[in-house]
């Protein structure tokens, strides 16, 4: 054990056992995760070369052979809640992404979610000859019997089946009729159908609306006629589409007796289930090569003439009568269930992407020496650097955050749906603001932490063997994915806006957007130099109160931007693009409250005084290095005075040097193992530099003393000059 780093653990000054049991949600569920992490740490299985030294076509097919492997064994073991699916899927995979998780996570939900009761009858028998179903019982979705698409949700690298489980099942869950259901998630469940969900076209990913894949009824065969009109209807990017999948779930324009109704989901066989030969009329394949997510087989789809039965229409809400009678859902945004599913769930995923990459930097940086504060000293641990801390503490505070939000975002999405499952949809609006917005807000800060994680760590971050690149290229693209960040903002700033109309019309606000409702008089600018401080620095209640004040105010002001637009006659369109950058800044204005408000909320629930005094410090750098970056919105708003911006640094400094002793003690909590990490920088054992010689001789090109290029080019260019 490298002596720097035995030397920080001895000085935290809090019980790490704790606060991981704070995070896990209680020490019966943190022995139990361990439990199932060994499972997959003592498997010979699971053991392969670092993916880092294969070729693409290598990593699929390991992918592959993963995903198989961890479905064969989560049934041996008999592991079947979510929460223990998940920690075993989280070691399996590591920073690997796996080819069926969109079957599970978006496939299968989306049946569930869009079944009709008569569906539900005739495939009942189907579904009850699959044993695990009565296990994930309580746990889904307000369904009695279905599985939670939680478990599923990709965590660390893509896998070819990521779509599969990721959004495939989800959405079968979410929008099949019950017969469907059942005619369909068993053989999804067990694999007979793998599955995709193929939404995003070459030519339209964002605007839904404008998607052109055809999915024509015709009543005299009773089937659905599915066409890729032109060359940018083509499906594009659905994950394990290109040649993992058998079945997708179509997202397509409903045409019947003559009138186009919308987007509507069909599943499609795409693959014969035998021979795996693309069918007639379909024409698949992969997309090539992307900045990470090497294992996945992203595909495109090309349809022409694809004939269904009408029951692969996924009819929980909206039906195809036999003769071709369209029956309208209760609301046409239920189609968008799996996306806010998965959104919701994104949020949890920022926190632990930015927790691992915290744990590598901060480790590291713990071992790593460097340069000379004093002279004549010996080199100073580079986590000793205020600028180091600077960089990395706020991050880790950040990590913190986003767990306790991304819990938040995970309960407020179960007990929601199961609303919706009931026939209540009236909170539907706010779940797609909050898990639009928090989904941008968290993987934006995440985003951008990763990078700053791994350039903290000079020139060894670049190198694969820190796995901060491979974290960054997988966790990067959910900044785009299931709704690109900024349009996901200006989503939430349409329910910010409207509620604010509402709140000036005199109407009681409830729920998250309540602090709308509180007397504009409080909002009125004040000159900033005569304005007394109404923020105490130092207290945590007093922030939250001032990020609540702020997006407020920036949620008033966007308003009127966008009101000053529409008065000079402008359509309503315009005046919105004019405002557009106004509401996204407003709708981040109002996330940053929530992260805050969510994390102050936290502390009232840790009752060990050491534990709550660490946390506390973390949240009150959480909260006031927002101020020290947004400083300008909140001078703007009359909520601070310049001098106290100064105070603010200072007690930023003061902060960092009280995180410090404990740094490499609250990243340990998080408790990741080794071979979760799988990063020489982040080694428990702190051992590096040993380990890093090592990892670099199983390179590839080490392979051989003499590279075979030397004999056919270099030894002939020199012959030749
Ligand atoms: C492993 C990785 C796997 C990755 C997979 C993928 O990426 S899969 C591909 C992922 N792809 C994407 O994520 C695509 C991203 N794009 C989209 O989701 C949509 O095109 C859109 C939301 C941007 C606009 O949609 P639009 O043009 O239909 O809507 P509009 O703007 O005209 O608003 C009309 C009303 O609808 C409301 N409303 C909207 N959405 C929802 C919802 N989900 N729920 C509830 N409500 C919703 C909205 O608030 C508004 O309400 P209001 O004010 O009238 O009361
Ligand atoms: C790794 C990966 C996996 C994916 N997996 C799947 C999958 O399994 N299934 C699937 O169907 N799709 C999948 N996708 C596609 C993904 O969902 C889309 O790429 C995403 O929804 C963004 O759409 P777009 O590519 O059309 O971006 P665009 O909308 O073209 O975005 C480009 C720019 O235009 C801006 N913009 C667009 N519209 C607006 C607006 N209204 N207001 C302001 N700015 C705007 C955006 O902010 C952005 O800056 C995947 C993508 C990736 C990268």
């Amino acid at each position: 054990m490298n002596p720097d780093i035995v030397r920080e653990r001895e000085n935290a000054s809090f019980n790490l056992e704790l606060l991981t049991n704070i995070l896990d949600g209680g020490e019966d569920k943190t022995n139990r995760r361990r439990e199932i992490e060994s499972l997959v740490i003592g498997d010979p299985d699971f053991q392969h070369e670092d993916l880092n030294f294969m070729s693409r076509s290598e990593r699929y097919d390991a992918a592959v052979k993963k995903s198989a492997q961890m479905i064969l064994k989560l049934r041996e073991y008999g592991i079947s809640d979510p929460e223990e699916i998940y920690a075993y899927k989280r070691v399996a995979r590591g920073e690997f992404q796996e080819p069926l998780g969109v079957h599970f996570v978006m496939f299968v939900p989306t049946l569930h979610s869009q079944c009709t009761p008569e569906q539900h009858q005739k495939w009942v028998p189907l579904a009850e000859s699959f044993q695990m179903l009565g296990t994930y019982a309580q746990t889904e979705l307000g369904h009695e019997r279905f599985f939670d698409p939680c478990s599923c949700v990709h965590r660390g690298r893509p896998e070819p089946l990521d779509l599969h489980l990721g959004m495939f099942l989800p959405t079968l869950l979410n929008q099949s009729s019950p017969a469907q259901l059942d005619a369909f998630f068993m053989p999804a469940w067990n694999l007979e159908i793998i599955g995709t969900y193929a939404q995003t076209e070459m030519g339209h990913g964002t605007h839904i609306r404008a998607l052109e894949t055809t999915a024509t009824y015709d009543p005299s065969t009773q089937e659905f006629v599915l066409n890729s009109p032109t060359i940018s209807s083509i499906k594009w990017w659905p994950g394990g589409l290109g040649k993992t999948a058998n079945h997708a779930i179509v997202l397509a324009q409903l045409y019947t007796q003559g009138r186009c109704h919308g987007l509507h989901a069909f599943i499609t066989p795409i693959r014969c289930m035998k021979t795996h030969m693309p069918l007639p009329g379909v024409v698949v394949g992969d997309i090539g090569p992307k900045f990470g997510f090497d294992e996945v087989d992203n595909g495109y789809l090309k349809l022409e003439n694809v004939r269904i039965p009408r029951e692969n229409m996924l009819m929980k809400y909206a039906k195809v009568e036999p003769d071709g009678t369209y029956m309208k859902p209760p609301s046409d945004k239920l189609t968008y269930g799996t996306m806010v599913f998965i959104r919701s769930m994104i949020v949890g995923e920022s926190a632990r992407a930015l927790s691992k990459s915290c744990t590598i930097a901060i480790r590291y940086s713990a071992v790593r020496h460097q340069s000379e504060l004093r002279p004549g000293e010996p080199e100073p641990q580079i986590l000793d650097y205020q600028t180091q801390q600077f960089k990395l503490f706020p991050l880790l505070a950040t990590a913190f955050a986003f767990h306790f939000v991304g819990q938040y975002m995970s309960k407020t999405y179960h007990r929601i749906s199961g609303d919706i499952n009931q026939g209540d949809f009236s909170e539907l609006p706010e779940l797609h603001a909050l898990s639009a917005g928090l989904k941008a807000f968290t993987t934006w800060a995440a985003n951008a932490g990763i990078e700053v994680c791994r350039m903290s760590c000079g020139g060894h971050g670049y190198s694969r063997c820190s796995s901060l690149p491979d974290i960054y290229v997988t966790f990067t693209p959910t900044c785009t994915y299931e709704g690109e960040n900024t349009v996901m903002m200006l989503q939430t700033a349409r329910y910010l806006l409207k509620s604010y109309k509402q709140a000036r019309a005199g109407q009681q606000l409830t729920g998250i957007v309540s602090y709308l409702n509180e007397p504009q008089s409080r909002l009125q600018p004040h000159s900033v130099s005569s304005r007394p401080a109404i923020v105490d620095i130092n207290d945590l209640a007093s922030l939250v109160e001032a990020y609540k004040l702020r997006a407020a105010k920036l949620v008033e002001l966007a308003a009127k931007n966008l009101q000053g637009e529409l008065q000079q006659r402008k359509s309503n369109e315009d005046a919105w693009n004019n405002s557009s950058i106004d509401l996204v800044r407003a709708s981040d204005a109002h996330c940053h409250y929530v992260v805050v408000k969510l994390f102050a909320a936290k502390l009232s629930e840790v009752g060990d005084t050491a534990v709550h005094s660490v946390l506390s410090t973390l949240a009150l750098l959480y909260a006031l290095h927002g101020i020290a970056l947004n400083s300008g919105d909140f001078l703007q708003a009359g909520l601070l005075n310049v001098p106290q911006l100064d105070h603010i640094s200072q007690r930023l400094k003061a902060l960092l040097s009280e995180i410090r002793p404990d740094a490499v003690a609250l990243v340990d909590a998080f408790d990741y193992r080794d071979e979760m990490l799988n990063s020489v920088l982040g080694r428990y054992d702190g051992n590096v530099y040993e380990n890093m010689f090592e990892w670099a001789k199983r390179s590839p090109l080490n392979h051989t003393e003499v590279h075979e290029s030397q004999h056919k080019y270099l030894k002939p260019l020199q012959s030749k000059l």
